[in-house]
């Protein structure tokens, strides 16, 4: 610590005994939510993230309901919400809705484009997508609106797997093509010969949930099951008798092919006239998975080439597929409507897992199927509570201090704890930083979601250091410091001995402090806003800023003085409830010890 820092923060409890800090959670939301503020100390393991009740007088969100939901869902969220159940919408019927909601939810028949988060002009926080894939919901869009994205990853797993042994099994035996003969009067009981399972060979590409339990009911049905999944673990496999194999090794000895695969960039069209000339002729294809997975026009070339001798297809390209679409017209072809989840007991189960998801994001809590947001667990959260507060309002104090036309661009924090790397997890930290920095000079809202997205945006470089300190890790924390980077500021004792703006907190009982301001070490709680002022240490200062700040009604909450060394250069730290008049703040200013002074609004 430099000579300069070597000082004492000597810190008056301007009025009352510390209160206990209401943490309120406006300050990660935008201003027109409003929250009744609560104590930190209230059980609640709650912090809010992403949104809360729209409107500020508390009332109900809105949530638009875009496909069928289960009834045990649609209840869940009546509940909560205003519900506007509205299917089978126009693209523009959607967006002009979706500006009156809070939140989406949808199934895969819904397009949620860049489109939808601009016409919600930031009120839209929450899109649920009731089932698993997400690939109908534009994530990069989303979480630059900074809206949260959640799905319900395991409620239809068991559906969807069921379904593709259904089609396997339909396939075989061609039980589509001669159910359409029959009833069509015919009795071709030789034209509708199948082929057997047992002891065929059945490639599960895409190892993950719905691939293991399709992998399962083969292994019941009697067939060797090989898997390509380069993410899944080989002792998964193994345990239930599968052999993890690699891509052109499943193509060169399946007899069946069936897919669980996202539809993902790497996993588009990756069934193609390349892989169909590599797989076993009369291979035969199951898709529950996504319809892009397959090239469908080289589908309809192998399927007339004899390569492929069957397919069964739950999903397509385009849904609904064009009804003379060569694909779905082919005879060795069997098709069903996006049926993989829809059983009863899916539809209950992702409604009800997709209710719960949306309620839980609107009302502030951790979404465990969070799609586009780091995951922070809720161990995590209780315990970094007041370092986010902190972390925000150090923000706050940093770039206020930015003297116009300075440009914040580079931001270095530092957080000194005697936690191990691994055991502090700074990202929130660091969003709530940004959030700090960013809001105040913008319009934009920042929270957990797209914090890193709009530091990007904004040219914004964070980069962040640990100092490990020695001691026990009691505390996740003892400081975070926020310094800016190739700025002038406004107030220059804000600036370091680098010609950084830096201002350093700390939490106490709970509590967030600042604690250092360039090289002046003061102590000032962050409960209100800030008044800086740096004069030369002399009695009666405080008397007389408080007297002055008295006679214009503004109550001060702490107060405290950094100084070099008695009669010097020293800061004043006065946290205030209410803003001072442009009047008061002259009259601070014309005091003729005062050399400099800042009001800081957090
Ligand atoms: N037809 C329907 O109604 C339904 C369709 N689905 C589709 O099935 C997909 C899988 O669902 P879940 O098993 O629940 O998802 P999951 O995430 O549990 O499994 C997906 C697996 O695919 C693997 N994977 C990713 N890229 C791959 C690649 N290039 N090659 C091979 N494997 C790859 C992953 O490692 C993961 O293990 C979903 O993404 C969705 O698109 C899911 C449920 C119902
Ligand atoms: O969960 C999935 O990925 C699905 O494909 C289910 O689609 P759906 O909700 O039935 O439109």
């Amino acid at each position: 610590m430099s000579a300069a820092a070597a000082s004492s923060a000597i810190s008056v409890a301007a009025t009352n005994p510390l209160k206990t800090l209401s943490l309120s959670s406006r300050s990660l939301l935008p201003p027109s939510i409003s929250l009744p503020s609560r104590n930190l100390n209230t059980p609640r393991r709650r912090l809010i993230l992403v949104a809360c009740t729209a409107g500020g007088d508390g009332s109900k969100p809105t949530i638009l309901v875009a496909e069928k939901l289960g009834e045990a869902g649609v209840k869940l969220l009546e509940g909560f919400a205003n519900v506007d159940c509205s299917y089978n919408m126009t693209p523009e019927e959607l967006n002009t809705k979706i500006s009156l909601c809070d939140a989406l939810i949808v199934r895969s028949g819904t397009k949620v484009g860049r489109e939808v988060f601009e016409s919600s002009r930031g009120r839209l926080k929450v899109v649920g997508r009731a089932g698993v894939g997400i690939d109908n919901v534009d994530l990069s869009a989303a979480t630059e609106f900074g809206c949260l994205v959640v799905n319900a990853p395991t409620a239809n797993t068991i559906a969807a797997a069921e379904h593709g042994i259904a089609l396997l099994a339909s396939m075989a035996r061609n039980v589509a093509q001669s159910d359409a003969s029959v009833k069509a009067g015919e009795w071709k009981r030789n034209k509708y010969v199948g082929v057997s399972l047992v002891g065929k060979t059945l490639a599960v590409m895409g190892f993950g949930k719905v691939g293991t339990e399709v992998a399962r009911r083969a292994k019941g049905l009697g067939m060797r099951v090989i898997a390509h999944d380069p993410y899944a673990p080989a002792d998964r496999a193994h345990a239930i008798g599968v052999e993890l194999v690699s891509f052109d090794e499943a193509l060169a000895t399946a007899d069946f092919i069936s897919l669980h695969m996202p539809l993902t960039p790497a996993t588009s069209k990756i069934l193609n006239d390349e892989t169909f000339a590599k797989m076993k002729k009369g291979v035969r294809i199951v898709n529950v998975a996504r319809g892009g997975v397959i090239d469908e026009d080289a589908l309809v070339r192998a399927l007339d080439a004899g390569i492929v001798a069957q397919a069964a297809l739950d999903v397509f390209t385009k849904e609904p597929p064009a009804k003379d679409s060569p694909l779905v017209q082919h005879e060795r072809v069997t098709v069903t409507p996006h049926l993989g989840a829809s059983t009863m007991e899916a539809q209950e189960g992702v409604a009800i897992e997709i209710a719960e998801a949306v309620v839980g994001a609107l009302n502030g809590e951790l979404a465990a199927t969070a799609v586009n947001a780091p995951m922070v667990s809720a161990e995590v959260l209780t315990e970094l509570k007041p370092y986010v507060i902190l972390a925000e309002k150090l923000g706050r104090l940093a770039v206020q201090l930015v003297a116009g036309g300075s440009g914040v661009k580079n931001v270095k924090v530092s957080y000194t704890s005697a936690r191990a790397t691994d055991d502090l997890d700074t990202r929130l930290l660091r969003a709530m930083i940004t959030k700090g920095i960013i809001e105040p000079i913008s319009d934009v809202y920042v929270n957990l979601v797209n914090a890193d997205f709009t530091a990007k945006q904004r040219g914004l470089r964070l980069s962040e250091e640990r100092v490990l300190l020695d001691g026990s890790p009691e505390n996740p924390l003892e400081t975070i410091t926020v310094q800016l980077g190739n700025v002038e500021s406004k107030f220059a004792s804000s600036l370091s001995e680098s010609g950084e703006v830096k201002v350093e907190g700390r939490v106490k009982d709970g509590i967030p402090h600042l604690t250092k301001v360039g090289s002046f070490e003061v102590d000032v709680t962050l409960e209100g806003s800030i008044i800086l002022c740096r004069q030369v240490d002399q009695p009666g200062m405080i008397g007389t800023v408080g007297s002055i700040l008295g006679e214009s009604n503004v109550n001060v909450n702490f107060m405290s003085v950094g100084r070099i060394a008695p009669r010097k250069q020293a800061i004043m730290a006065i946290g205030v409830d209410d803003q001072p008049s442009k009047e008061t703040l002259k009259k601070i200013g014309e005091i003729p010890a005062v050399e400099e002074f800042v009001f800081l609004k957090l």
